[in-house]
């Protein structure tokens, strides 16, 4: 049976809000099943999500070819829905790579699969990272908005990436409506510079300054801190230790820590060890540099 597989993926790096993101090692696997009358999607997420062609993955297999015969999925995945690791972002590119899959007459090229994902999804830092693996910096082409430019590059190898998972979810749209309507320039200068150091600082493998400019956020973190306070109590037990490389991933409620894999052991001791945190699942991941991919 033809599976295809999808990485989970931490947006918003630092301040590389909407841009800059990266994969890891928490999958959604889609088995291609029997052709049948009606479109069905054997999932484990219950009531919450459609098992109909209303399903997230069959209405974007059906954006690339309406007229796919219907056909039995099976579905399973490790990423959590609505905690910022990208779960919508795997069901779109998914449902993307089934309709370019069982399509008879269109075939998409990998960049034709990004825009179209950007144009259902919103942004490119979940689902870029999510086709490519690694780290993706992605933003639109400035003459052709429909059109996204990528740069992609490989995760540090000797480093981890810590996933603060809290037990409670946050849909993005939800997390998106707490985000002002209007940015102060000086701040908005200031973070783009910093943002610009980023994306330096990992083209460089520079990546103690990767860490510690994954923390200057001013874009979307002051703001999405009141729905997610955990953030501030990651990001102070890992300063405590010296740590740092803690970040809001995507519109949270997750909170990832890249951190050198010598201090992993230190750090997911003291974050399980804190009473705020019980809530929480606390893991070491590893970064996913593959991206999509289809097993025939
Ligand atoms: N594998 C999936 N199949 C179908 N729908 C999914 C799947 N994964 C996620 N979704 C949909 O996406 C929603 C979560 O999207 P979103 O709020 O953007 O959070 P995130 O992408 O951070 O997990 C889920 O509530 C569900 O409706
Ligand atoms: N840039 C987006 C990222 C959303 O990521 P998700 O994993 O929460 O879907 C945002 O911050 O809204």
């Amino acid at each position: 049976m033809t599976e295809i597989i999808v990485p989970a993926t931490s947006a918003n790096m630092g301040p590389g809000f909407d841009s800059l993101g990266l994969s890891v090692n928490l999958f959604l696997k889609i088995k291609i099943g029997p052709k049948s009358d009606q479109w069905f999607v054997h999932h484990p997420f219950g009531k919450e999500v459609p098992s109909d062609e209303q399903n997230m993955i069959v209405l974007s297999a059906l954006t690339v070819d309406p007229n796919i015969h219907p056909r039995e999925i099976f579905v399973r995945s490790d990423i959590p829905l609505a905690r910022g690791l990208g779960s919508s972002s795997s069901a779109i590119v998914g449902g993307l790579l089934l309709g370019n899959t069982l399509s008879g007459s269109v075939e998409l090229s990998k960049q034709q699969i990004l825009d179209r994902a950007v144009k259902i999804e919103g942004h490119p830092d979940n689902v870029a990272p999510a086709i490519f693996g690694g780290i993706v910096i992605g933003g639109p082409n400035p003459i052709k908005d429909d059109d996204f430019w990528t740069y992609q590059t490989d995760s540090p190898k000797n480093y981890v990436p810590i996933a603060v998972i809290p037990h409670r979810q946050l849909a993005t749209s939800a997390s998106r409506s707490a985000l002002p309507k209007v940015l102060d320039r000086h701040i908005a200068i200031k973070v783009s510079a910093q943002s610009n150091l980023l994306v330096a600082s990992i083209f460089k493998q520079d990546w103690q300054k990767t860490c510690q400019l994954l923390e200057v956020d001013q874009f979307h973190e002051p703001y999405r801190l009141k729905l997610v306070p955990e953030l501030k109590i990651v990001r102070s037990i890992c300063h405590a230790h010296n740590i740092f490389g803690s970040y809001l991933s995507g519109a949270g409620t997750t909170i990832m820590i890249m951190t050198k894999k010598d201090q992993a052991d230190l750090l997911l001791d003291q974050l399980k060890k804190s009473p705020s945190l019980a809530d929480c699942d606390i893991a070491a991941l590893a970064f996913d540099s593959l991206g999509s991919r289809i097993l025939a």
